[in-house]
């Protein structure tokens, strides 16, 4: 996943945040989920830069690092799609109701 897909899904999330009228503390939730889910991308992308900087050799060490740093995003990304159906999905089938 690079940084460009989850600038995507956060203006896809701003657009059905003000189609299904989220609340200001669900606006809040999702503003802090969508932040946060970008930096940690950025994180993420400072470790495999930095691993790569440091040895094209296959190292163990660099393997953990960069699997751990993705693993921090994907671990953030289920937190994230999480809060989205908690949030959405009943605004959702009343919309559509
Ligand atoms: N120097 C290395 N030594 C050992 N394993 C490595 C090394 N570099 C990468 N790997 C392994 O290969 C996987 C893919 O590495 P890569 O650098 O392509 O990361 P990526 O997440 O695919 O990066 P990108 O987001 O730039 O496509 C890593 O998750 C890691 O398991």
């Amino acid at each position: 996943m690079n940084i460009r897909f989850h600038v995507l899904v956060a203006v896809l999330t701003i657009f059905l945040g003000f189609t299904l009228k989220v609340t200001p503390t669900e606006w809040l939730i999702l503003l802090l989920t969508m932040f946060v889910m970008i930096s940690l991308e950025l994180v993420n992308t400072a470790i495999e830069r930095t691993v790569d900087l440091v040895t094209d050799d296959f190292k163990p060490l660099a393997k953990q690092a960069k699997d751990v740093a993705a693993g921090a995003v994907l671990i953030f990304s289920i937190g994230s799609i999480i809060i989205g159906v908690i949030i959405f999905l009943p605004k959702a089938i009343r919309f559509f109701n």
